[in-house]
């Protein structure tokens, strides 16, 4: 059989489904496998080789479905050499489905070791990160088990209160577990964080407000300890005021505070829709939590939270960067599921320089560009002001449209890692301080080009998208961090991206 034949049935979000589907239905033979694995590494985005190439050689539906729930839910293994080819001036059209937001899956899960009991979570991106972190639940002998986009946790049993090491270092809502490790076990010992390097990124606010709950904190050799003094080793019922609304801060306080002794007032806190979304899961198992969604978190705490079957909310910055890709490419699209309320700062923009924004039905979203766009000025802000996830991606669109734009960034103090990457394609910006002045070009022309962090990636790639001839973008494993196969969407819609396994280019 032609791999080619093989594309209807593979599907980026779905690898295990994939792969079952080809060792199954189309029985393959040793022969066939190399050229398939050549296919699914240069077309699709999320199926490990190495894996594939174990279930291709099993024959019976039995023992792909024991190794099916042996795996961890992820197989995203790209590796640092790996890299996007864009073929630019692409038009695209269609639909985008949008899967579930990074920052909430991830807090959800570090939520559920707030509960002893079953907890189900739906619509969980196929991500690096989501994958690292289940890692660290299973460092702790929580239960994971992953199936397609669904993942079962059971934190009936902690066997520990020190996760992964290596796992924590490497993403930033790994350091989310403290709070939750604080209200079951009374003690933790972490890591100090990882993430996108795009500032300093302090932990104080986390461990201020965890001093307000009781516990005792002390960092030494990159690694905090913290524990709960006393007898009982439970948290108490306190009041924190953030300095600044930290969205990571405000999810461990809240995950402490559920469990804590008494009522606990957190003020200032972030309204992130991702915080949201973790409000609702604790409530979902039973948490007492007033004021969800403003500024002040009234939480009474509990003893212990039940299990809960919760759907994680549609990713924002995959719809608000699909949105971006249409607009810089002066395309038409729309992209469902959505929470147009979660966007509003975002439509407003794209309406701002001309594009045309309607709401088809209550979670769907439609853009139409037309083939000039008019400059825009922008700062980003806490939520609900212009997402700073979505600030590289908006200025890779400005240095195509008419005029002078203005970008400033105010959360992040090294988020302007992507204008370097961008000049070198021929945009023209000034970077000030915080502040990026950007002239409008027509004449982006493709060439090699580096992310440094997720959000460059994507930025990147669509800039890529919009220039004249070839660009090569290294540095995909910072996509696979957060995108559910960018590339692989991308594709769907039309564009001409390729994602180039191990190769050294020269453009
Ligand atoms: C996994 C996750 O959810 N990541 C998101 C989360 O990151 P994260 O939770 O790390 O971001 P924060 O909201 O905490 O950071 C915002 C600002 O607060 C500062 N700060 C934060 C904590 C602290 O203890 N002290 C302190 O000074 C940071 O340096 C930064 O300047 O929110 C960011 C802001 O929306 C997003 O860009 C990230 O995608
Ligand atoms: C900054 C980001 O992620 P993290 O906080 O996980 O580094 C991001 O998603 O853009």
């Amino acid at each position: 059989m032609d791999c080619l034949s093989l594309r209807p049935h593979l599907s980026g979000g779905h690898s295990l489904d994939s792969v079952r589907t080809l060792a199954l239905r189309f029985k393959l033979h040793t022969a066939r496998q190399k050229k398939l694995l050549s296919f699914v590494k240069s077309t699709l985005y999320n199926i490990s080789p190495c894996r594939l190439r174990i279930r291709c050689t099993l024959r019976t539906p039995t023992i792909i479905s024991d190794l099916e729930n042996s795996i961890p839910l992820l197989p995203v293994t790209s590796s640092r050499s790996d890299s996007f080819k864009v073929t630019g001036k692409c038009k695209l059209s269609g639909h985008v489905h949008i899967s579930g937001a990074k920052n909430a899956a991830l807090a959800v899960i570090a939520g559920s070791l707030c509960s002893s009991e079953d907890i189900r979570l739906r619509n969980i991106p196929n991500l690096l990160d989501v994958s690292i972190m289940l890692q660290i639940l299973k460092s702790l002998g929580v239960y994971v088990h992953s199936s397609g986009n669904d993942v079962h946790i059971n934190a009936r049993e902690l066997s520990t209160s020190e996760p992964c090491e290596k796992s924590v270092q490497k993403i930033r809502a790994g350091f989310f577990v403290l709070g939750a490790l604080l209200g079951r076990n009374g003690e933790a010992v972490l890591a100090l964080p990882g993430g996108c390097a795009i500032g300093t990124r302090p932990i104080d606010l986390h461990l201020r407000g965890l001093e307000a709950l009781g516990a005792r904190v002390e960092v030494r050799q990159g690694n905090v300890y913290a524990w709960v003094g006393g007898g009982s080793k439970r948290l108490k019922g306190g009041t924190f005021c953030m300095d600044f609304p930290s969205v990571g801060a405000t999810e461990s306080l809240m995950m402490a505070a559920c469990l804590a002794d008494g009522k606990s007032v957190l003020s200032n806190v972030a309204k992130e829709p991702e915080v949201t979304d973790l409000a609702n899961f604790l409530i979902s198992c039973g948490a007492k939590i007033d004021g969800v969604g403003s500024n002040t978190l009234v939480i009474q705490g509990v003893t212990k939270l039940h299990g809960a079957d919760y759907t994680i909310i549609p990713d924002r910055i995959e719809a608000g960067t699909f949105l971006i890709a249409a607009a810089i490419t002066r395309s038409s699209l729309t992209v469902s599921p959505t929470i147009p309320a979660h966007l509003t700062s975002v439509i407003r923009q794209l309406r701002n320089i001309g594009c045309k924004l309607t709401e088809p039905n209550s979670n769907m979203l439609q853009i139409v560009c037309s083939s000039s766009l008019n400059n825009l000025e922008v700062a980003t802000g806490p939520y609900p002001l212009f997402p700073t996830d979505l600030q590289p991606q908006l200025m890779s669109l400005a240095t195509t449209c008419i005029g002078q734009s203005i970008v400033k960034e105010t959360i992040f103090e090294k988020r302007m890692g992507h204008v370097e990457e961008l000049m070198k394609l021929g945009a023209r910006i000034n970077v000030t301080k915080n502040m990026a002045v950007i002239q409008g070009t027509s004449g982006l022309v493709g060439t090699k080009l580096k992310a440094n962090n997720l959000r460059a990636g994507s930025a990147l790639i669509l800039a890529g998208m919009a220039a004249d001839g070839v660009s090569i973008i290294e540095g995909v494993s910072h996509v696979d961090r957060g995108h559910e196969g960018l590339d692989h969407k991308l594709r769907l819609l039309g564009a001409n991206i390729e994602r180039l396994v191990g190769k050294h280019i020269t453009v």
